[in-house]
This record gives C-alpha cells, structure tokens and sequence, in this order.
C-alpha cells in the first residue's frame, strides 16, 4: 500500500494543471496551491501516508460529513422534515431550488441543507455550546484532542457570507429555522473552519469503513444502517452537481470542501482523505480526484468493482 500511495504522491507532482484555490475566502485565498497530501487507513488503524500529511487544512464541508452525523443521532428520522435526501444537479451555494422546494433543502450537504442541520444540531443552545458539541464528536471520531477550529478562516468566511446568509434568510421566511439566522451562520461558519491534517481526517472517516465502528479504537459510533446511509449520502450528494462525475470516476462514497480535502470511504478496505487545494470547475479538489482516481485504479476498491 505505501507503494501504491509513494506513487500517486509522484505522479501528482509532475502535474501541472492544478486547478485553481477558492478566492471567494480571502483565507483560503492565501494557500499554497503547490501542496498535496495522501492519507489511507485500513480499518485496523494501520497508516499510509505521501505529502504533507501532517500540514493542517480547512475542511470546510467535509464538516457537514460530521455534523449530519451528529444532527441523525440526535433527532432520527426527523431530520428528514427538514431536509431531503436527492442529489441537488446544482452548485453548492445555489438558491434556486430553495424557492421551488419551501425552504427544504435537497440535501445535507449543499450549503442550505448543511446550514439547516447546523441548526437542528443547536436545539437552543448558543453557538458556541454546540461548537463545542461538534468540536468533541470531531475529535472523538478522529480519536485526536489536538484539533481544532481556524478562528481566521472562520472570521473571513463570515465576512464574506453573503450568500449562505442569504440561503439561511430565505430558509427562514419560510419559518424552516429554529434559531437566529446569525447565530445559525455562527455555528455552520466556525464547524466549515475545522482544520485537520489528511491524517486526521482519514481517521475520522473510520467508522464509516466498517459498519459505524472504528475498529482500530473498539468505538461504536453509529449503527450500522446509519453508517450505511450516510456513506449512500456522500456517494449521491458529496461532490453537489459534480457528484455523478465523481461516482463514475472514483466510485466511492466521498465529500469534498473548498479547501481542497475529500474523504473516501472504501467500505470494509480504507478511509482515504487526499488534500490538494486547487478546485475544478465546479469547487473539488482537482488532483484530489485524479488522485483518487489513480487509487481505485490501482486496488480496486471501487464498490464497483474493477
Ligand atoms: N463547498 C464548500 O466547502 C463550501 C463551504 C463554505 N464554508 C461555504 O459556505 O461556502
């Protein structure tokens, strides 16, 4: 295996079409498009990495991986009244759809469904209470205190949100919203700034690798239906209208943010998270999914097949 993700990492580097960082986040803005980072763990916790595998990284909506998880186990099947469960076809900020369907967006994991979640996870407690709550199940699953939000990139985000403060707005003239739309946008802002290493975040995506446990801690985090839909999720939904693109390419379940970072999950072989922050067209990571692509290509893990 470290063979295989030595060879990735080199080939990567000869590319030199790298995409281009997203600048509508001064802070993301300032990242070296130059870096790249390859991480996969086996169930058993066994690590390969290639790159800058210990360089930290926005995640931004790989978070929404963490926080739907969250918002199921603490309301069930009703998070589902506020949030459907389709594939958008549309850009991650998109409005459109918002008005044809009441305020219910498609999905958790296009900005409207990911600031709808944030705030069913809320209840009624303050921003920072529930970042706190998220923080904890972020380092739970990762099995790693150490991480933790990027107050500046949290900071720029908020300055330049008009468009999720739009979406959460237009959520709430449809009464879609429990909480303040301020104190919503505070809450998914700061959980989009996580910062997390590949290394981190491949072992945060362990329980989705093996039925809603992470083996390699002996943790039951989810059970095994859910790990099982929300993986279905991330196969339909993760990489909004490049996510037919990203299943016929890769083949896994995956989520990607604006930072560049995707998780994989190989159900049963791997969590794999890969950090390149150069984006296509449509905002995931460019070599991050030529990466991945390589990689499926190599093992097979496609739940496809070969
Ligand atoms: N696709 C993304 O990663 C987008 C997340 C980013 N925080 C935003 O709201 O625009």
């Amino acid at each position: 295996m470290q063979n295989i993700v030595d060879s990735i990492y080199q080939e990567m580097c000869s590319r030199t079409d790298r995409g281009k960082v997203a600048n509508y986040i001064p802070q993301l803005a300032c990242v070296d498009p130059n870096q790249f980072a390859l991480t996969v763990v086996t169930p058993e916790g066994q690590v390969y990495s290639a790159g800058c595998a210990d360089t930290l990284f926005s995640i931004q909506s790989i978070s929404k991986v963490f926080t739907l998880t969250m918002a199921l186990g603490k309301l069930g099947d009703a998070l589902w009244a506020r949030v459907g469960r389709e594939p958008s076809g549309d850009p991650f900020n998109s409005i459109v759809q918002l008005e044809h369907e009441s305020g219910i967006p498609r999905n958790p994991f296009i900005n409207a469904g990911a600031i709808a979640i944030a705030d069913a996870i809320m209840g009624h407690n303050e921003p920072k209470e529930s970042l706190a709550e998220i923080l904890h199940f972020v380092r739970f699953v990762a099995n790693d205190d150490s991480i933790s939000i990027d107050e500046k990139v949290a900071q720029s985000e908020m300055m330049t949100g008009s468009r999720n403060a739009s979406l959460a707005h237009f959520m709430a003239s449809f009464e879609r919203l429990e909480n303040p739309v301020e104190k919503v946008l505070g809450t998914y802002f700061h959980h989009c700034s996580i910062s997390m290493t590949t290394e981190q975040l491949a072992k945060a995506g362990l329980f989705l690798v093996s039925n809603g446990t992470n083996q390699s801690t002996g943790s039951r985090v989810v059970p095994e239906h859910r790990a099982r839909r929300i993986n279905s999720l991330m196969l339909m939904c993760g990489h909004y209208d490049g996510s037919g693109e990203f299943a016929y390419r890769v083949g896994l379940p995956g989520k990607s943010g604006v930072g560049g970072g995707i998780l994989a999950i190989a159900p049963g072989k791997a969590s794999i998270a890969v950090w390149s922050p150069g984006l296509d067209k449509i905002g995931n990571s460019k070599l991050g999914t030529e990466a991945l692509e390589m990689l499926v290509h190599e093992t097979g893990w496609s739940i496809f097949g070969h």
